[in-house]
């Protein structure tokens, strides 16, 4: 599956625990990540994460074109709730589009521990199933 992975400052220290916590599942994916999360996180566990601009700079917006193309398939966004964003209408468009596309979306860590442990289940498998329909109809 392909999993965002993105994380306001306040917010990244956790969002690396949660990636050194969840290695072993997350190594399993291909995994994505606006610029500054996708370093800290790569940095500190080893992953390979192909890495977009960072968020202030469009890195929202391209993770938003993926969700568009039904290229991602699951979005884990530690958000920071107190603090104001430049590019809040970025943020608020990354959201809207996993709800247009029916994307699994966790903003806090608590949703995330959720989403991961139901991926590693192999609840989300349905995805591969829309895509395969998509294929089989292009
Ligand atoms: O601002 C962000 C998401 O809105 C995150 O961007 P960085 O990972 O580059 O800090």
């Amino acid at each position: 599956m392909n999993i965002a992975l993105i994380a306001h400052d306040e917010r990244k220290k956790e969002i690396i625990q949660f990636a050194t916590a969840y290695t072993n599942i997350l190594k399993n994916h291909q995994l994505f990540a606006t610029g500054t999360t996708g370093k800290k996180i790569s940095d500190a566990t080893g992953l390979p994460i192909h890495r977009f601009q960072s968020g202030p700079l469009g890195g929202d917006q391209q993770i938003g074109a993926k969700i568009a193309e039904d290229e991602m398939d699951m979005v884990i966004f530690f958000r920071d709730p107190l603090t104001a964003q430049p590019h809040e209408p970025d943020i608020s468009a990354l959201l809207r589009l996993c709800d247009v596309h029916q994307i699994p979306l966790a903003t806090n860590l608590a949703g995330a521990e959720i989403l991961i442990r139901a991926l590693d289940r192999g609840d989300f498998e349905w995805r591969n199933v829309i895509k395969d329909k998509k294929k089989d109809q292009e």
